[in-house]
C-alpha cells in the first residue's frame, strides 16, 4: 500500500460530503442566513458545517489527530446563536447517512476539534472548511480545503471546488472537481461523481509571454495594482483569469493559467496555513513552485499562521525565477 493510503481516502470522503453539504447550503441559503464575524469575513452556515462534518471523518479515523481549523463555534452557542446553531444542525444531517447523524452537541463539539495550536512536532491536520467564502455567497469559486502536515511539512492535500469545471475546455460542463495529492505522488483530479483520477501538470510554456495570471477577485487580498506592473515586466499581455479562492492553486495546477501571486496589501496581515497548505502542495507535486515574495519556502511548522512568509508566488517551474525577480523589483520600489 503506498504511503498515506488511509488518510488520502478518508481525507478524499470527508472533503466530498463536506463539499456536498456547501453545494447544499447553497441551494437553501437566504442572504440573512450570513452573519458578520469581527474580521468583517463572512461566515456561512456552510462553513459551520463542513468543518463539523470534516473533523467528525478526522476524528473516527484517526482520533489522536490535531486539527488547526478555521472557523470556532462561539457565534453558535446559547441563545444568540440558536437559529444558526439549528440550521447547521439540520443541514448538516442532510448530507450525512442515518447511522452519521450528528446532535447538535456533537456539532459543536465537532467544530472546536480545530482548536489545535500547530507547530512544528507530530501530524495534524489543516482545514479552511470553506476557502474564498465571498467567492461561494456570490456563486463563484469557493473551494473545501484540507491538508495533512507531518514535522511541519505538507504531506497531504484534498481540495474540493464544487463550482469548478471538471474539464476547463467545458465550462458549462459537469461541476464539482476534487484535487487530490500526497508528497511524492504526484496531483490528481477526479470529478465529485466518479472516482476514477486523472494526474495533472502545470501548462508546458517556457516563457512568461505566454503566460496568464491568475489572480483573486478581492483587490484588499492581493494587490490588483502591483500584479498589473509585474504583468508588463513580464511582457504578459493576456488577460488575468480572475477568480476566489485556492481554486487558483487547482487552476494553474491543470495549466488553466501559469501563475498565482498573492502580493501583501497591508503591513500586518498575517497569512494562515490553511489558506495555503494544500494548494501548495498541489502546484509541486504537479510540476510547479512555490514561495513567497522574498522567495522563501512556505514554512509551515510555527503555528496556525505563516509568521515566517510574506505573501505568495507560484509559478511553472521553467518561469519561476523571472516571475519572482519581477515581484522583487516591483516590490521593492514600493518600500
Ligand atoms: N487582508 C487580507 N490579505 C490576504 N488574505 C486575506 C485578507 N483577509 C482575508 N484573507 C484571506 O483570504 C482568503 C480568501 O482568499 P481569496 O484568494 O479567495 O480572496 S479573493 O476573494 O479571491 O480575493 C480568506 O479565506 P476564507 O476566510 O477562508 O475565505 C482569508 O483567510
Ligand atoms: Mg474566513
Ligand atoms: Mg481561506
Ligand atoms: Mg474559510
Amino acid at each position: 500500500m503506498s504511503a498515506l493510503a488511509t488518510e488520502r481516502s478518508v481525507a478524499i470522503q470527508a472533503v466530498l460530503q463536506a463539499s456536498r453539504v456547501c453545494q447544499s447550503v447553497f441551494q437553501h441559503l437566504v442572504a440573512n442566513e450570513t452573519l458578520t464575524k469581527n474580521d468583517k469575513s463572512p461566515v456561512t452556515v456552510a462553513d459551520f458545517s463542513a468543518q463539523a462534518i470534516i473533523n467528525t471523518y478526522l476524528h473516527k479515523a484517526f482520533p489522536n489527530d490535531p486539527i488547526v481549523g478555521e472557523e470556532d463555534s462561539k457565534d453558535l452557542r446559547g441563545d444568540a446563536g440558536k437559529i444558526l446553531r439549528e440550521k447547521v444542525h439540520s443541514l448538516t444531517n442532510g448530507v450525512l447517512d442515518e447511522s452519521e447523524k450528528l446532535s447538535e452537541d456533537q456539532i459543536l463539539e465537532a467544530i472546536d476539534r480545530g482548536n489545535y495550536a500547530g507547530g512544528a512536532k507530530g501530524r495534524h491536520w489543516a482545514l479552511d472548511p470553506i476557502d474564498g467564502t465571498k467567492g461561494f455567497l456570490r456563486g463563484g469559486q469557493y473551494a473545501v480545503c484540507l491538508a495533512l502536515i507531518v514535522d511541519g511539512q505538507v504531506q497531504l492535500g484534498v481540495m474540493g471546488t464544487p463550482n469548478l469545471p471538471v474539464d476547463p475546455a467545458k465550462p458549462d460542463g459537469e461541476k464539482g472537481t476534487l484535487f487530490i495529492t500526497v508528497r511524492g505522488q504526484g496531483a490528481f483530479q477526479r470529478s465529485f461523481s466518479t472516482p476514477t483520477e486523472t494526474k495533472i501538470h502545470f501548462s508546458d510554456i517556457a516563457t512568461t509571454e505566454e503566460a496568464t495570471f491568475c489572480e483573486s477577485v478581492e483587490a484588499g487580498h492581493s494587490s490588483h495594482g502591483d500584479a498589473a506592473e509585474i504583468a508588463k515586466l513580464l511582457g504578459i499581455s493576456r488577460p488575468s483569469v480572475r477568480m476566489d479562492s485556492q481554486a487558483k492553486y487547482c487552476s494553474i495546477s491543470r495549466g488553466d493559467g501559469d501563475i498565482y501571486l498573492r502580493l501583501p496589501t497591508s503591513k500586518t496581515y498575517v497569512e494562515k496555513i490553511w489558506d495555503h497548505a494544500s494548494g501548495s502542495l498541489l502546484v509541486t507535486e504537479a510540476g510547479g513552485k512555490v514561495t513567497d515574495v522574498n522567495g522563501k519556502p512556505l514554512d509551515f511548522s510555527i503555528g496556525r499562521t505563516l509568521e515566517a512568509n510574506k505573501g505568495v508566488v507560484a509559478a511553472n517551474t521553467k518561469i519561476f525565477d523571472r516571475v519572482l525577480e519581477s515581484v522583487q523589483k516591483v516590490l521593492s520600489s514600493k518600500l
